[in-house]
């Protein structure tokens, strides 16, 4: 059964419509990712599902419970961590935690999550002293006190440098690891890529695509393109003659072959008939960037 169910969400703001049809489920022990440009719903999809906001229609159910009406069970069971969190300067990372882990019947060791968190040495010191990867993985720290089953992380690595970003990958993945539901909003293709199980591509307030990153590039995935130098003279007509070839071009010594099916193969087959070596061969295939572009019709980074 799955632990996240949203079916048909509609919500506005007064004439303004956010969320106008989103519906897709998450499935127990998945990391799910929201991806979607700026202003494309995926925070007030979320929140809706945290029970913070009230949808204007559809139905949503976590863990078999309604957000609203069952929101003091959800709190216990779903940890969630907030686009922004702000959290008083002089607070420290310990009193912070130990505050948090009194709203929870069945928190984790403090201590031990610090530690798995890489905090363990700032415990004592305070929010305004934190760096900002720091502040990033006492937020993360602040959703996990209280030992959810699903954890909602918006917009996880955000400011973040690339080496604090990967860092919280990993601890993701760990997270994941110890069967945490995890539902994650992002505007990053690479982290969609690298952490999510199925994404559910998001583009002014409906669903564009839900899929597994493989299986969202798999939609725009006919065309390939081969890149290779010959290492003896090659009459192109060998090469337009194979069924998988639909354009060949030529710069300097460089060819450069678009097909489908497989490509590669047949290529490299044809060449080696001809004792031709395909020298600085090179494959390249559609990526999640260019899955987004075909669905949504733009760039994830373009501007709204
Ligand atoms: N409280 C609000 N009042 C009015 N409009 C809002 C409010 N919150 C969001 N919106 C608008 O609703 C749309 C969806 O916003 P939302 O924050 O859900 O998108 P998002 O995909 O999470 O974007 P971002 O990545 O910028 O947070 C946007 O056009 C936004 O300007």
């Amino acid at each position: 059964m799955p632990v996240i169910e949203v079916d048909s969400l509609h919500k506005r703001y007064r004439e303004h419509i956010a969320v106008a049809e989103v519906s897709f489920t998450v499935e127990r022990g998945e990391v799910f990712g929201i991806l979607g440009r700026n202003g494309a719903g995926k925070t007030t999809t979320v929140e809706c599902v945290e029970g913070l906001r009230r949808p204007d229609g559809g139905r949503i159910s976590v863990l078999g419970l309604d957000p609203r009406r069952d929101a003091a069970t959800l709190r216990a069971k779903v940890g969630v961590q907030l686009q922004e969190c702000r959290l008083p300067d002089r607070i420290t990372v310990r009193e912070a935690l130990q505050l948090y882990a009194t709203f929870y019947p069945d928190p984790l060791p403090w201590r031990q999550l610090l530690a798995d968190l890489g905090l363990s040495r700032q415990a004592n010191t305070r929010f305004e002293k934190l760096s900002g990867g720091q502040q990033q993985r006492l937020s993360i720290a602040l959703a996990l006190i209280g030992n959810p089953e699903i954890a909602i992380l918006d917009e996880l690595t955000t400011g973040l440098d690339p080496q604090a970003r990967k860092d919280t990958w990993a601890l993701i993945e760990d997270i994941r690891d110890r069967g945490v539901t995890i539902l994650l909003v992002t505007h990053f293709m690479a982290e969609a890529e690298r952490l999510c199980d199925r994404i559910a591509v998001l583009e002014a307030g409906r669903v564009a695509a839900i899929g597994s990153p493989a299986e969202l590039v798999s939609t725009v995935d006919s065309a390939q393109t081969v890149r290779f130098r010959p290492s003896a003279a090659l009459d192109s007509r060998l090469l337009t003659a194979l069924p998988e070839v639909t354009g060949i071009r030529r710069d300097g010594a460089e060819f450069t072959v678009t097909g489908h099916g497989n490509l590669l193969h047949a290529l490299t087959s044809a060449l080696a008939a001809q004792q031709v070596i395909p020298i600085d061969l090179r494959l390249e295939r559609a990526t999640l960037d260019d899955a987004f572009l075909a669905l949504t019709g733009r760039r994830l980074d373009e501007a709204a």
